[in-house]
């Protein structure tokens, strides 16, 4: 039978850098699978349909959301943010481990309907270091900036719901702890894989 691969969530406030690490991350050869989200908002310059997200109208995303297409999604400061189901059900049958990130409320999704998912918080340095990343990306409005720093309040109060927090004080220590995260859960499951296939020679 051919064993499943392992769901890793990576969430944490805007800002503080997930995409930045998970970009690192997946230039060394980790093997993960990245599940491109989908979104309603509008499109940052240099991003691109497809490869940062499936960029949908209203209407497109809550028919997704109406045909059971998505495995979670949430509102995220005025805009729909959701993961493709398909992919990533059978992304994980193959035997691959993939690798989201997203918010929290999603994240709590996730966590109801894969409790076996590795949960991965990053936090910034500060409060005020979360605030200047924001502020330097240069890619919201003052309004919207601070509409995310509220936001970030409440999502770092959910971190103990989390497996792992790292903090991503700087892009490579963070990278290193992450990838770390990814190796020791391996090495779990295959420890736990090979008692359970002992118990079943036993029977
Ligand atoms: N360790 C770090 N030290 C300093 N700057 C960082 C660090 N990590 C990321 N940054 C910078 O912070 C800004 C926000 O990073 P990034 O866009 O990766 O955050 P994010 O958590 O993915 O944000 P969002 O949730 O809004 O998509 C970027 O300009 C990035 O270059
Ligand atoms: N619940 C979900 N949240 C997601 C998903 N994809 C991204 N995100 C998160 O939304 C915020 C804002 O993203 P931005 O690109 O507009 O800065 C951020 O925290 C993302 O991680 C998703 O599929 N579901």
């Amino acid at each position: 039978m051919k064993e499943k691969g392992i769901l890793f969530i990576l969430s944490g406030p805007s800002g503080v850098g997930k995409g930045t690490v998970r970009k690192s991350l997946f230039e060394k050869d980790t093997n993960l699978k990245y599940s491109i989200s989908m979104t309603t908002r509008k499109m940052r310059e240099g991003e691109k349909d497809g490869i940062d997200y499936f960029f949908r109208t209203h209407e497109e995303f809550e028919k997704m959301i109406d045909e059971n297409k998505l495995l979670e999604h949430a509102n995220f400061v005025g805009n729909y943010y959701g993961t493709p189901r398909e992919y990533v059900e059978r992304t994980l049958e193959d035997g691959y481990d993939v690798f989201l990130e997203i918010e929290v409320q999603g994240a709590m999704q996730v966590k109801e309907n894969f409790p076996a998912g590795v949960f991965i918080f990053l936090i910034p340095p500060s409060l005020e270091e979360l605030k200047n990343r924001i502020m330097l990306r240069g890619t919201e409005t003052s309004d919207l900036i601070r509409d995310r720093l509220n936001e970030a309040k409440k999502e770092i109060e959910m971190m103990d719901a989390y497996d792992y927090i790292v903090v991503n004080d700087d892009v490579d220590h963070a990278v290193t702890k992450v990838e770390a995260i990814v190796k020791s859960e391996h090495c779990k499951r295959e420890r736990i894989a090979k008692q359970f296939k002992k118990l079943l020679e036993v029977d």
